[in-house]
């Protein structure tokens, strides 16, 4: 079925649907169904069946037929939009189509590369429902953290389709000599510019040699016979946010690639294309028209947010920002108590302190009559996730978050990418994303698939300016009505300024920084973790690179506010903590190093 637009020649770029111009769940879904986009009847009823899948997402319309070509892909599209089902469905129908049928001893056909552990789980097990009605189809994982003899044998028995990260793959590669590989049809790396940013762009490039995957030195792998012909071979790069790293990445791993999902008004004009070549577009839709365009440029980094997606920022002096954090968990929740709401915040030790203070923080008995009137200040399930923690701590924190019907989770930017949380209403970034991109990409947890969202940026007014930067990649943001939320609050016999002097001096902001400071106080273990996720917040706010350097500046905090922000009345001292944790951390580091020599050995 084609799209009337379609016919008139609209480009690859142009809305083809009136919804889509809407947003929303409308605008999310195509005017065509799976078998229209050539996928096998029997996965297509298991789509719809078995996944609750009907309709494809436009990415999905655009991108599934395209994968099913065979041709390299760049694939552009907001977060929550599909993605994933983008590169597995087309895998899954050209895998189950051969025949004879695939053996586990073919090794593995399919490698799909992602940053993290929790996007790692989350990818198999779509790939997993998806290959229900082909049971010989075997997908699998492998990442760090888990155990290596298990990945070793399950690599021997032979994955079809293995979900990596990529420093795990490249230790395999180059240690498990029973990982057959000789079949590999399809690398695809998922959330591409995250797994560059995280610094595995080393890690890639020598997987990329040992598959013999470079556009260049990939013939000479195929002559001797250790890999497939290049027109077996695929590449696919996804990311809701293109970045000058995946221009780089792709040049180097996709061989005349299609674009799909680019908006015109993320390339500019200028001198080279973004892969350095002709490109070729094929029009959306359910169908695809072949189109010879050359994208002029470096894309100017601008993304694409979801329509419905409500942006706004509160601008709060650092030494209130802890007040003001609860006080609007507290007002949202009370506004709807099942719901869940994620937190981001800068660094592991800070997750880690508002986590012990959220759970346990109740309101003292000055605020009640009777003493034991005591109440938690937060009703919810509260979760904490980064990636210091133990792996099956996390494994327990992601499928508690995603089980609960109430909860907040506080995480640090290992939960940022890909991770599909349903229904998350709320995403605060208490503290700031820096980049753009990973800005986008958190806000990405919430407004998913058409479902209505709210995000919610914590700036201090030195830190203004970062709206700018936002701005300059079109996300703009509104203000958020704190003054309302606070004025909400009981006063408990405190005086009320008519016209309120400043933010500071609210009665409310006022008691409850008080009462936090009390509790911290009382609490020792609370204490020290408050001492240590000041200072690794101090130390990871010196870490902004570039522009941001200029918007985040350490000589422009008040470290007495910052100390504030952590409950703690006097500011602790830096200089020591910083020694200690420095040299923990080493040797911490050289215990691993001496682990992962014993265990190869
Ligand atoms: N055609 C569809 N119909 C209904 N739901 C779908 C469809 N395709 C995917 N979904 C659901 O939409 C949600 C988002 O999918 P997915 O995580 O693949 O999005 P994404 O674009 O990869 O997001 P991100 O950019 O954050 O990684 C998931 O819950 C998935 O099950």
């Amino acid at each position: 079925m084609k799209d009337s637009k379609e016919k008139s020649g609209a480009t690859e770029n142009k809305k083809t649907t009136k919804e889509e111009d809407e947003g929303g769940r409308g605008g999310v879904f195509a005017s065509c169904s799976f078998s229209d986009l050539g996928l096998d009847p029997k996965l297509c009823q298991h789509l719809q069946d078995n996944m609750g899948f009907q309709v494809p997402t436009h990415i999905q319309a655009r991108a599934i037929p395209v994968v099913i070509s065979g041709r390299h892909a760049l694939v552009n599209a907001a977060t929550g939009t599909g993605k994933t089902i983008v590169y597995l469905a087309p895998i899954v129908h050209l895998l189950q189509m051969r025949e004879p049928r695939i053996e586990r001893s073919d090794g593995t056909f399919a490698l799909v590369l992602v940053p993290t552990r929790e996007l790692c789980m989350q990818v198999h097990g779509i790939a997993q429902k998806l290959v229900h009605r082909f049971h010989w189809i075997v997908p699998g994982y492998i990442m760090g953290g888990e155990n290596r003899a298990k990945e070793k044998a399950r690599l021997r028995k032979g994955i079809s389709i293995l979900i990596a990260t990529p420093g795990r793959l490249l230790d395999h590669l180059k240690n498990t000599s029973s990982f057959v590989y000789t079949n590999l049809r399809w690398i695809v790396f998922d959330e591409a510019d995250r797994i560059l940013e995280l610094g595995f762009g080393k890690a890639i490039e020598e997987i990329l040699e040992f598959l013999g995957s470079r556009k260049n030195d990939f013939d000479r792998e195929v002559d001797n016979g250790k890999l497939p012909p290049r027109a077996a071979r695929q590449n696919i790069l996804l990311s809701a946010t293109l970045t000058e790293k995946v221009n780089q990445f792709a040049n180097i791993s996709l061989d005349n690639p299609v674009m799909v999902g680019l908006d015109d008004k993320k390339i500019t004009s200028g001198p080279q294309n973004l892969l350095g070549g002709n490109l070729t577009l094929r029009s959306e839709g359910c169908g695809s028209l072949e189109k010879h365009n050359t994208f002029p440029s470096h894309p100017v980094e601008n993304y694409n947010l979801p329509a419905q997606l409500i942006q706004r920022y509160v601008k709060v002096s650092c030494g209130s920002r802890l007040v003001v954090l609860l006080s609007i968990l507290r007002t949202l929740f009370d506004r709807e108590i099942s719901q869940k709401i994620v937190v981001f915040l800068s660094t592991c030790d800070a997750v880690d302190f508002h986590y012990m203070l959220l759970s346990e923080f109740q309101w003292g008995s000055e605020m009640h009559s009777e003493a034991n009137q005591k109440q938690k200040f937060l009703g919810c399930k509260v979760f904490h996730l980064h990636g210091n923690m133990k792996h099956e701590d996390r494994g327990k924190a992601f499928e508690g978050f995603i089980s609960e019907k109430s909860a907040l989770l506080l995480c640090t930017d290992v939960a940022a990418r890909g991770l599909d949380f349903p229904k998350v209403r709320c995403i605060i970034q208490y503290d700031s994303p820096g980049e753009a991109s990973e800005y986008v990409h958190r806000v990405g947890r919430t407004a998913r698939l058409g479902e209505k969202g709210e995000a919610l940026l914590f700036l201090q007014p030195v830190e203004i300016d970062y709206l700018h930067d936002l701005e300059r990649h079109s996300v703009s943001l509104k203000e958020y009505p704190l003054q309302k939320v606070l004025d909400s609050f009981p006063l408990y016999g405190q005086k009320h300024h008519k016209k309120l002097i400043s933010l500071d001096t609210h009665p409310w902001v006022l008691f409850l920084q008080r009462a936090l400071e009390r509790f911290v106080l009382t609490e020792p273990k609370l204490m020290k973790r408050a001492r240590d996720a000041f200072c690794s917040w101090v130390r990871a706010y010196t870490a902004h690179r570039g522009e941001l350097k200029k918007i985040f500046m350490v000589k422009k905090l008040h470290l007495g506010h910052v100390a504030r922000s952590f409950g703690l009345k006097e500011q602790p001292s830096l200089v020591g903590r910083s020694f200690q944790m420095q040299a923990k951390k080493k040797r911490k580091r050289e215990h691993r190093k001496d682990k992962t020599s014993s265990s190869r050995s």
